[in-house]
């Protein structure tokens, strides 16, 4: 069977690559402090990013204020009281423009990539060099929905239904196989080869046969358990074992 060489039809060449960004201590510039630009802020604070917003303080909304005052997120919010100046672009990892001015969006837009700062320019979707989506989150959980440019509201309506169709506890369930996860490296330590593939394997074998509901419930003693009488003895056991 021949494989399609990805992006040899015209079709296939028109969307995105979809990543997980890490933007954990890196420094995002948001330019502007409105509607749009409060839902940036929560993004990229979510993502552990420092942030610093420009925006005349008058032009700020009640969302954009409540960040900036908010304890627990003014240690990574810098808000600067005025308009845009180039220099702001400076040691930048980042920009999102959300501003009500769509030449200077395009300006800083060009700015932006002649310094190859990757760049998302709300108004005008040619100067963006990446989308934003519209995302679910359920713990570590994340999933964005994007139409790559064409209906931004029908990305907002497919993400409600998928999320009516996740199950409950899927979060918990992704946190505590992570919590396993870790404990299963410290007692096999090791980055590629036989480990690597031993470990993968029982991940795979426990994640396949265990329902949602039990690993989200996994406690300590549990995981202890598991990895004493399951790693260790190279099986899955059918069932959690014993609750603290
Ligand atoms: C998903 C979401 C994420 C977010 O922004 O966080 C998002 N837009 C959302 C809502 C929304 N935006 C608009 C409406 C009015 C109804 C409508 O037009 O549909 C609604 C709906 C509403 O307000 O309910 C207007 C609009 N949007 C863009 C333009 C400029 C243009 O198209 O030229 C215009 C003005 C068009 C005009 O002037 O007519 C451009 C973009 N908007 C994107 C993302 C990127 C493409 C994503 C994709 O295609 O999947 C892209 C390209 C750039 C970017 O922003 O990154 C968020 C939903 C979050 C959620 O609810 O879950
Ligand atoms: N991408 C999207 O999903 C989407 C959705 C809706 C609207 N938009 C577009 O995004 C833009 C912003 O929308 P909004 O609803 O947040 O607008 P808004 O009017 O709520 O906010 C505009 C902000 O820009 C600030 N601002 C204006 N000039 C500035 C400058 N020179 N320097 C710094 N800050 C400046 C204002 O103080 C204000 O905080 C608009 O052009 C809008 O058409 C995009």
């Amino acid at each position: 069977m021949t494989v399609p060489m990805p992006g040899s039809d015209s079709d296939s060449r028109s969307g995105s690559l979809l990543i997980a960004w890490q933007l954990k201590e890196k420094h995002v510039l948001i330019v502007g402090g409105g509607k749009v630009a409060s839902s940036r802020i929560q993004d990229v604070l979510a993502a552990g990013a420092k942030v610093t917003v420009i925006s005349p303080f008058q032009g700020l909304n009640e969302q954009t204020q409540s960040f900036i005052d908010n304890k627990d997120s003014n240690s990574h919010i810098v808000f600067h009281d005025r308009t845009f100046v180039t220099t702001d672009l400076d040691d930048v990892d980042m920009v999102l423009t959300a501003i009500d001015d769509v030449e200077l969006s395009r300006n800083i837009g060009t700015w932006c990539r002649a310094r190859r700062i990757p760049v998302n320019v709300a108004d005008d979707p040619s100067y963006c060099d990446f989308y934003f989506g519209s995302q679910i989150r359920q713990g570590p959980l994340q999933i964005m929905v994007s139409t790559n440019g064409k209906s931004p509201k029908l990305a907002n309506i497919i993400r409600r239904r998928i999320e009516e169709s996740i199950p409950k506890g899927v979060g918990e369930a992704i946190e505590k196989v992570g919590l396993l996860r870790d404990k299963l490296k410290e007692r096999a330590p090791g980055v590629g080869g036989d480990i690597s593939k031993r470990r993968m394997k029982w991940m795979v074998d426990l994640c396949t046969s265990w329902e949602l509901d039990d690993l989200a419930s996994l406690d300590d003693r549990q995981i202890e358990w598991l990895l004493d009488e399951g790693w260790e003895r190279d099986v899955v056991p059918p069932t959690p074992g014993p609750k603290e």
